[in-house]
C-alpha cells in the first residue's frame, strides 16, 4: 500500500509532523497514568473538553489531589494494571517510570487504544497541542516535539492578539 508521510527538516535531522485532527473526546473514556507534574498539565487541557478522566497512581500531586476531591477525576491510587485499559480509548502513559511506560504503550497496541507515551515521542499516536481557546474558535499548536519552547512563545503571541 502507499503511504505518504508528511516530513520537514529541521537541525536534528528528519522530523514527521502530524495532522491536527479536531476530535469530539467529550464520550471518550480517556486514562492517565501517572499523576504528577506532566500528568496535571495534560489534564488541564483535556479538561477543557471532557469530564471523563481516570488516574491511576500511587503518588498524586496536589493540582490531581484537588481535582480528585471536586470529583472532576476518578482516581485509583495505586500502580498501574493492563486491566485499567478495560473499555478506555485514549491513553496517556505518564509516569516517570520508562519501562512501566512501554509496557503500557505495548498494552494499548495489543488493544487498538490510542496511545501517548511522555518520555517516548516516537511511540505517540498523538501528540499535545500548545491549546488557544477563544470561545468557538481552537487554536492547537504543535511541533512534533522539535520546538516545545518555541511553541509556547508562539502560544502567548496568538493569546495577545
Ligand atoms: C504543548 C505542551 C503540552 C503539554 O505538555 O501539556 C507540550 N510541551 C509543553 C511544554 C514544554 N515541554 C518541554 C518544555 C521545556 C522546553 C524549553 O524550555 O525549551 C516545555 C516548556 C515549559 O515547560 O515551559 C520539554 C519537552 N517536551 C517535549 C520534549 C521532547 C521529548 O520529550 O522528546 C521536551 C524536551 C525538549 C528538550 O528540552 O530537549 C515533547 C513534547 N511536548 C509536547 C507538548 C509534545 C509536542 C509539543 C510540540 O513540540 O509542539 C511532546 C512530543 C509530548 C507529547 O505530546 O507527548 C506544553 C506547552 C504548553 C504551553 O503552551 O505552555
Ligand atoms: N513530553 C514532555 O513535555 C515532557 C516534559 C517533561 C517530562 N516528561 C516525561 O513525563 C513523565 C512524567 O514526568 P513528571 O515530571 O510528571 O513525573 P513525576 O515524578 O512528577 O510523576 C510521576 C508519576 O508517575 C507515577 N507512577 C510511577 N510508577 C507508576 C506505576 N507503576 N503505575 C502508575 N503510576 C506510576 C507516580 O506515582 C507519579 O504520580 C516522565 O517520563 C518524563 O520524562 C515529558
Amino acid at each position: 500500500m502507499y503511504c505518504k508521510r508528511t516530513a520537514v527538516y529541521v537541525a536534528g535531522g528528519k522530523l514527521e509532523v502530524y495532522f491536527p485532527l479536531f476530535v469530539d473526546i467529550s464520550e471518550k473514556k480517556i486514562l492517565v497514568v501517572g499523576a504528577g507534574k506532566i500528568a496535571a498539565r495534560r489534564i488541564a487541557a483535556l479538561q477543557m473538553f471532557t469530564e471523563q478522566i481516570f488516574v491511576v497512581a500511587p503518588d498524586v500531586c496536589p493540582a490531581i489531589e484537588k481535582l480528585e476531591k471536586e470529583g472532576k477525576v476518578i482516581l485509583s491510587r495505586r500502580e498501574f494494571r493492563e486491566s485499567d485499559l478495560e473499555e478506555k480509548e485514549i491513553v496517556l502513559a505518564a509516569t516517570n517510570n520508562p519501562e512501566v511506560n512501554f509496557y503500557i504503550w505495548k498494552a494499548c497496541k495489543k488493544r487498538g487504544i490510542l496511545v501517548n507515551v511522555s518520555d517516548r515521542k516516537e511511540l505517540c499516536d498523538f501528540y499535545f497541542p500548545s491549546i488557544v481557546k477563544k470561545e468557538e474558535i481552537i487554536i492547537g499548536i504543535n511541533s512534533s516535539g522539535a520546538s516545545p519552547g518555541k511553541v509556547k512563545e508562539i502560544r502567548k503571541k496568538i493569546e495577545k492578539l
